[in-house]
């Protein structure tokens, strides 16, 4: 290691152990926690199974930066040199339409042996993955409706749908020795205002009362269901809304996902965490970054990530938290966007771990909001940087802004060549 790094961590750490802080302790528990990095970011939600289909659900991405995977190897080599710039052990999160197999098949007959050359190589990485049905892009949902459809054999498709990838995430499970978890969401909504409110919910609710039927080893598969506000074209109601999963969640003992750009735009999911806590087994969080609406930006180290990530230490809510990610820009290099929003959220999870909880809990608790405030402020400029380099030179990733270079290489040697050989 680095002499400069080791240096610089030895003065850290001997100022956070002034507070208690025991900096190695807090490195080995941040090691544990693993993120779940979504495919989706590496070829802009198109998937294999349908890739030159129009992307519908009322999400979008824009720009148009080369490189973008066209094939499941090429996904897989893109992760690959994610994660090598990614200190610490992590899940890849999948979509039904990132199957990798010849066959042409459908989505309500989607079976394990589709995802194999995943598990395969999930197994050799040491990674875990998690996975979701896609309810969009696809001729039955574009009415903009699925699980909520008013034609009942609509229905039965999507229905099937979730019912077979909720198996393929027990088989990722058993399969990899971590739990699968397979989120539901579903685009179901309408751009002007309805006269129903109420009819679609009640649909929806029996649609994911078939889904969820089959009892899985909670094991091998955690189910978790995703609300929304609005997306492009259900700007007036989405069906499954917030208050819709908060208690179909809470009465069926299912995950409840909070995507942080599902929310009115200045609400934040981190204040939601403690009350949710209370009543939940577990939360699964798709850690995004709204900027006016939903536009899944990539993550940066803003305040609402830092609070998210203080919620979570604070009060103890890693061990039930499912962290992923749910970004997706084609601007900048899909690459350097999973590395850039992974590391930060990591790099939060660290802040929020160097902060002297106990103490600031005891100020509050005593009324002395002045200490709880200046204590604050102050641990806002303790050099958890110094710490953070640290840890990515023992987990072997580039300390700092070096990962870069590595970015740049691959661009070139990799990514460019893509488009190269499409002209
Ligand atoms: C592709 C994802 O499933 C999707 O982003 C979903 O999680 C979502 O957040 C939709 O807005
Ligand atoms: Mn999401």
């Amino acid at each position: 290691m680095d002499n400069q790094v080791k240096q610089a961590y030895e003065a850290a750490k001997a100022l956070y152990a002034q507070h208690g802080i025991d900096t190695d302790e807090v490195l080995n528990k941040l090691a544990e926690i693993k993120v779940s990095v979504h495919c989706w970011q590496g070829d802009d939600v198109k998937g294999f199974l349908n890739k030159d289909g129009e992307l519908t659900g009322g999400i979008s991405v824009t720009g148009q930066y080369p490189g973008a995977a066209t094939t499941p190897a090429e996904l897989r080599n893109d992760l690959e040199q994610a994660f090598a710039l990614i200190p610490g052990k992590h899940k890849v999160n999948l979509h039904a339409i990132y199957t990798d197999t010849d066959e042409q098949v459908e989505l309500d007959q989607i079976e394990p042996k589709h995802y194999e050359n995943w598990v395969k190589w999930a197994k050799e990485q040491g990674l875990g993955l998690d996975f979701n049905p896609t309810c969009f892009s696809h001729e039955k949902s574009s009415d903009g409706f699925t699980l909520s459809h008013p034609d009942p054999e609509i229905r039965k498709f999507w229905i099937d749908h979730c019912k077979a990838s909720r198996r393929i995430g027990a088989y990722f499970g058993e399969q990899l020795g971590q739990t699968c978890v397979t989120n539901v969401w579903v685009p179901d909504g309408f751009k002007d205002n309805p006269v129903d409110r109420l009819t679609p919910r009640k649909r929806l609710k029996e649609s994911l009362d078939e889904v969820f039927g089959e009892p899985l080893n909670p094991e091998h598969n955690l189910d978790a269901v995703e609300s929304k506000l609005f997306g492009l074209g259900s700007e007036a109601y989405v069906v499954g809304s917030h208050e819709f999963y908060m208690g179909y969640g809470l009465q069926n003992d299912t995950l409840i996902c909070l995507d942080a750009g599902h929310f009115h735009p200045t609400e934040v999911i981190s204040n939601k965490l403690s009350s949710l806590s209370l009543f939940t087994s577990g939360i699964l969080l798709h850690v995004s970054r709204p900027m006016r609406w939903d536009s899944d930006h990539v993550v940066i180290m803003d305040d609402e990530l830092l609070e998210i990530a203080r919620e979570l230490v604070r009060h103890d809510l890693l061990a039930t938290t499912h962290i992923g990610l749910d970004f997706f820009d084609a601007s900048i290099n899909r690459v350097a966007a999973w590395v850039v929003g992974t590391r930060n959220t990591i790099k939060a999870l660290l802040r929020a771990m160097l902060e002297p909880v106990d103490a600031l809990k005891q100020a509050e608790l005593e009324g002395d909001y002045t200490l709880r405030l200046a204590l604050t402020e102050e641990f806002k400029s303790y050099p958890f940087g110094a710490i953070w380099d640290y840890y990515c030179a023992q987990q072997g990733v580039p300390v700092r802004e070096k990962w870069i270079t590595d970015i740049k290489t691959y661009e070139q040697d990799v990514l460019l060549q893509r488009d190269k050989s499409l002209v």
